[in-house]
């Protein structure tokens, strides 16, 4: 979508707010003609050049009115242009959150988290800023044609052959120097990079201790941030002498229009009065000429910042697909309820057909894979590392895009898997869960309402664990959950699994983080619900031993599939992944 469209579909997204900000700010932006025209009144009474004199004390009470309802314009015009402000990067920030959310799961952003959240941060920013220079570019047209218009009823003459060619040369100069301005402008300020980086930095401080590589990662913060002063520096440069530049050629016009008025007219056809009130017009104007070069230039860039986003999201019209949906403004998130399923859309069986997925540029993945999992069964993935395991889930959730084939649930063909496969239908715990600097009652329930919370903790088996943590469930469990273990992580991750009563459950290898004693309990629990069919990456006994159909994965293809008992007798792939799982774990 291009600049002017897009500003404006923003614009009638709170058409209230946009036009009222225009008219509160009218006052303080008409102000400088009024001002203008008291001078002319005074200038002409004070060299009596006018048949209806006013009394000094009348024009000072002008002045005062003007300045009340200039103050009284900004108050109401700041309050509205802030509200204005907040609501669209809510409204971008919001739309841009709905459609991440909406991506493939495993490559939701496309460069490194910490690109995304400072992306996230300063072109929503900048996007929200020109928004409300276009609000206000709007005012100051209104402004800048009603001096205008003044101008021409005072002196048409002059307004022709003095100001309207001054305006001119203004523009051309300003123009100019915007345009050079722009081309000379460095692209990014290295904003992005650094804080990308030291995001990333944070995120690994363990990975970077570990390989003893704090002096490189040193070096690199210092050639970003080399890059960024430079960058900033010319920047800077260029900008202010842009805004050094303008100030002076207005006072050399100012100085022209007196030597015109000299020259140019008649005796007497010029008042002292009407020149005060177009040396102030004059002034007024220049500004505006000013300000609409940088606005314009800013509007300009819209389509830079929407390119951006549109990389962020994946799509290349993505942000003009923004929905418009209203914020929801309520101080309190209302709590959800994960909806029922009717007895007639009950899960029956789900089918994977000949699903393939590649990472990009490389040749693992997954190969041509079918497989069905029957309502109520225990289906487990067996394999070594690196074999496909993950991979496989990811695809079947759509997660990961597959490269052909089709997912059918109940016999019917998923078109968008991952918007299909989420609760009440299927849930999905990741190797490595994530849980959220809040609460562990709140990275339980997500927003959910607490009905059931007490039975997802004891299938988790995590309860004997909250009696053991100092708050219970209202601890704070810390940025990733750092205050737990890795097991207590992976079954809080399994409660706020449970309690979302899915239809199909999704484990990827939760023997990494649970002994076996635990898991074992928790498979127990598990057979007890009677939503549970699993589909389980495992290598563990008790859950082979439980599992109703296996498949084992090499090298991205099924190799072998059956009963632990066929399997055994067929396959020496699975044979020795459970003697080695006897004494070493095989992955
Ligand atoms: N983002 C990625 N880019 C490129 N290759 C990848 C990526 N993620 C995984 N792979 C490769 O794809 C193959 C399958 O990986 P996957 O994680 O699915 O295996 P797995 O069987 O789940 O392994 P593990 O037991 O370690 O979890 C591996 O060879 C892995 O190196």
């Amino acid at each position: 979508m291009s600049t002017r469209p897009f500003l404006w579909r923003m614009a009638a997204y709170h058409p209230r707010l946009f036009w009222t900000g225009v008219l509160q700010w009218l006052p303080f932006n008409l102000s400088p003609i009024f001002i203008g025209l008291l001078m002319k009144l005074f200038f002409d009474n004070l060299t009596g050049y006018t048949d209806t004199p006013l009394s000094p004390w009348i024009i000072v009470v002008l002045f005062a009115v003007n300045v009340l309802v200039t103050l009284i314009s900004i108050r109401l015009a700041s309050r509205t242009e802030t509200e204005l402000n907040f609501r669209m990067k809510g409204l971008i920030r919001q739309n841009l959150l709905a459609h991440i959310l909406r991506q493939p799961g495993a490559r939701a952003v496309p460069g490194s988290p910490g690109e995304a959240v400072s992306q996230f941060r300063d072109d929503v920013e900048q996007l929200a800023d020109t928004f409300r220079n276009f609000n206000l570019l709007i005012v100051k047209t209104i402004s800048f044609i009603s001096a205008v218009a003044v101008l021409f009823y005072m002196n048409t003459a002059m307004t022709l052959g003095v100001i309207l060619p001054l305006l001119v040369v203004f523009y051309l100069i300003q123009y100019s120097v915007v345009r050079m301005h722009s081309r000379f402008r460095p692209r990014g300020n290295g904003r992005r990079e650094l804080s990308g980086f030291m995001s990333e930095v944070f995120q690994s401080v363990l990975a970077v201790k570990a390989a003893g590589a704090e002096d490189s990662v040193v070096e690199e913060f210092a050639r970003l941030s080399d890059d960024r002063r430079r960058q900033v520096v010319r920047e800077r440069m260029m900008s202010q002498l842009m805004y050094a530049l303008l100030p002076n050629l207005v006072q050399i016009g100012s100085g022209l229009l007196l030597l015109s008025g000299a020259v140019y007219l008649q005796p007497g056809s010029f008042s002292m009065g009407e020149f005060a009130l177009f040396v102030h017009l004059l002034l007024h104007m220049s500004k505006y000429i000013e300000y609409s070069g940088t606005a314009v230039t800013q509007i300009r860039q819209v389509k830079g910042y929407l390119k951006r986003l549109s990389w962020l999201l994946q799509r290349s019209q993505a942000v003009s697909a923004i929905d418009l949906r209203p914020l929801d403004m309520s101080q309190e998130p209302s709590l959800t309820e994960v909806p029922a399923v009717s007895e007639k859309r009950q899960f029956k069986q789900l089918e994977a057909k000949n699903l393939s997925y590649l990472y990009p540029g490389s040749t693992k993945g997954v190969r041509h894979i079918n497989l069905r999992i029957e309502r109520g069964s225990f289906v487990v993935i067996a394999g070594r590392i690196g074999s496909g395991k993950t991979t496989l889930l990811r695809v079947i959730l759509g997660l990961l895009p597959s490269l052909g084939g089709e997912v059918r649930w109940n016999n019917r063909r998923i078109g968008n898997p991952d918007e299909f496969f989420v609760p009440p239908r299927t849930a999905y715990i990741p190797q490595v869960p994530n849980l959220y600097n809040g609460t562990l009652k709140e990275n339980i329930l997500l927003g959910l309402a607490e009905e059931g919370l007490e039975e997802a903790i004891y299938s988790a088996v995590l309860e004997d664990d909250i009696t053991a943590l100092p708050d219970g469930l209202d601890t704070v469990v810390g940025v990733k959950g750092v205050k737990l273990s890795n097991g207590q992580i992976q079954r809080a991750a399994a409660a706020r699994m449970f309690v979302r009563r899915s239809e199909l459950l999704v484990f990827d290898d939760m023997s990494s983080a649970l002994d076996v004693e635990t898991e074992s309990k928790l498979w127990e629990r598990l057979t007890g619900r009677k939503e549970a069919t699993c589909l389980v990456v495992t290598h563990r006994m008790a859950a082979l031993r439980r599992a109703d159909h296996i498949l084992v994965l090499k090298d991205g293809g099924i190799e072998s599939q059956g009963s632990f008992e066929e399997l055994m007798e067929s396959s020496e792939e699975f044979r020795s992944l459970v003697n080695e799982n006897a004494g070493v774990r095989p992955g």
